[in-house]
């Protein structure tokens, strides 16, 4: 195992079991969110937790902070109801459990989780954050997310396209959820498609396909807005579009799917540096003390960090992480403050 910590736990109020993984404190206390969904088995939680965890020493790293990687997971079995009594239960049963890493772990919303849960989770321990703002938090990460997403997005176009804007561009979005919604809002003159398997967010504004056809539909830009494994060795032969950026999380199966797809000539952008706005904006207000606009100016600095990517003859990703092994050797006093 390459991780640092594993504890997995049945609670004792909940009975569900309950995982914090933490990856790499190399660079700092681990950070990352709290999943709570249904697992087939709660094996598949801890796999979640461990490759999740790995992903975000990848994003701190990549994104010059000073923290490490960690996830948490709550894994529901496919059965049992989440009353609002278990989920509680589920909660107070991992903010001991985030209280017994004492600092070591800093947890945060991930999905199925929300600025509300932290609250119920800052009561066992203050290492928790994304708070509500009428408590003092920055609550959802939605809106940083979706503008380091944007700044990435841009940088890509200047470099396939050579453009400076969207405009004329077709624009695939597949996932119309929080953070899907906001990049669909920030792309003025481009045509937007959207895809989600929820048809209730099927949004006039926006012409609509189906998530079996979002990936085949003509385009000039694809979005992964939605879950992770996107890309395999079996559906790189689908993508039309020729940039992909977006901000969900783990999007290739293998790395090697990243250099399969550089030979069909798409330039992806790793998911791991695009999606970082969320937790740049958030350490840097709630840890840093930095104003809106300090933590937003860094939130945009992934245009450069993606500029300086796509400027290397190596793809994307092989450059990502060599800048993520080169950080995660240098000494901390390079990076963004704790
Ligand atoms: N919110 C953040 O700050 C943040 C930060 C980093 C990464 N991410 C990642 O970005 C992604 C989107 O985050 P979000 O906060 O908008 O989540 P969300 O839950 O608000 O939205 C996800 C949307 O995707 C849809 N969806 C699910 N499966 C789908 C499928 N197979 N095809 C098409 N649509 C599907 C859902 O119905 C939902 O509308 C997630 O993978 C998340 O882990 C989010």
């Amino acid at each position: 195992m390459e991780h640092e910590d594993l504890t997995v736990r049945r609670g004792r109020r909940s009975g569900l079991p309950v995982i914090i993984a933490v990856h790499s404190r190399a660079l700092g206390p681990a950070v990352g969110g709290v999943r709570l969904r249904r697992y087939s088995s709660w094996r598949d939680g801890v796999d979640d937790a461990l490759r999740l965890s790995e992903a975000m020493t990848a994003k701190c790293a990549a994104a010059g902070l000073a923290f490490g990687g960690g996830k948490s997971v709550i894994a529901l079995d496919e059965d049992t109801p989440l009353t609002p009594s278990l989920r509680q239960a589920a909660l107070d049963d991992l903010g001991e459990l985030i209280a017994a890493h004492d600092g070591s772990y800093l947890a945060g919303p991930d999905v199925g989780t929300g600025p509300a849960d932290m609250l119920v989770l800052r009561q066992h321990s203050p290492h928790v954050f994304c708070l509500p703002e009428e408590n003092g938090g920055t609550g959802t990460s939605s809106i940083p997310t979706a503008v380091g997403v944007l700044a990435a997005l841009r940088a890509g176009v200047r470099h396939v396209f050579g453009a400076d804007s969207v405009a004329r561009l077709t624009v695939v979005i597949s996932g119309l959820g929080s953070v899907g919604s906001l990049i669909a809002q920030g792309l003025p003159g481009a045509r937007v498609v959207v895809s989600d398997v929820d048809s209730s967010r099927r949004d006039p504004a926006y012409e609509w396909v189906s998530p079996a056809e979002a990936l085949r539909t003509p385009a000039d830009i694809f979005v992964p807005a939605a879950v992770g494994g996107v890309f395999s060795p079996e559906t790189v032969a689908n993508v039309q579009a020729r940039l992909v950026v977006g901000p969900a999380n783990n999007q290739l199966t293998a790395y090697l799917v990243a250099g399969l797809l550089a030979e069909r000539g798409v330039t992806w952008i790793p998911d791991f540096v695009a999606s970082a706005g969320g937790v740049i904006y958030t350490l840097g207000r709630e840890v840093e003390h930095l104003t809106h606009e300090e933590a937003m100016a860094r939130v945009e600095g992934i245009g450069s960090t993606v500029d300086s990517l796509l400027g290397s003859a190596r793809t994307p990703l092989d450059a990502a992480m060599d800048l993520v092994r080169e950080r995660l050797t240098r000494p901390r006093a390079d990076l963004a403050s704790r």
